[in-house]
């Protein structure tokens, strides 16, 4: 069980945000296996070509993980988490699984899932869940594109 420890300062407990930013590229399509191929063609257009697709770089999307976390900063340590370690966290629940792969094909997860941004952040946030410290995660935010972003708070 962890110990939460509060820093108090002038009678206050201090209660931070942590973001990382965290960028990584994948390719992907858009397409269920519960629709057809013209209903699925009707619904994604052109994220459903059949070959995948990207938008910045060599057919792969650039995509930029926001993540929050969060926690009443250590007052001995003056840190809510040590950024070293929560890059771990980030290199073995992000990066590893899903950077420079295609991710229908290399992640197993969408296999049966489409690999929409939602769904992204969900995984992300299920991978990072299994690695912070317990009830800490805030958001995991997803930007596809400069204009396409996705928040998931759990739940
Ligand atoms: N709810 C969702 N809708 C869409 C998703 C998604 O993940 N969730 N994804 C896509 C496509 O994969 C793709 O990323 C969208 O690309 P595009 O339309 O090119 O991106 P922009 O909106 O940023 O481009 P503009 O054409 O400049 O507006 C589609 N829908
Ligand atoms: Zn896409």
């Amino acid at each position: 069980m962890e110990k939460d420890i509060k820093c108090v300062n002038g009678g206050k407990e201090r209660f931070c945000y942590i973001t990382r930013v965290q960028s990584f590229s994948a390719s992907h399509r858009l397409h269920s296996k519960s629709l057809s191929d013209e209903e699925n063609k009707r619904i994604f257009g052109k994220c459903n070509n059949p070959n995948g697709h990207g938008h910045n770089y060599k057919g792969s999307h650039i995509t930029d993980i926001i993540l929050i976390y969060t926690k009443y900063i250590d007052q001995n340590t003056g840190m809510v988490m040590n950024i070293t370690e929560l890059k771990e966290c980030i290199e073995e629940g992000i990066m590893k699984p899903l950077d420079h792969k295609n991710l229908d094909l290399d992640v197993p997860y969408f296999n049966n899932t489409i690999s929409t941004t939602e769904n992204l952040a969900v995984y992300i946030w299920d991978n990072m869940i299994k690695l912070l410290p317990p009830n800490m995660l805030y958001e995991i935010k997803v930007h596809e594109t400069d204009k396409n972003i996705i928040v998931y708070r759990g739940g």
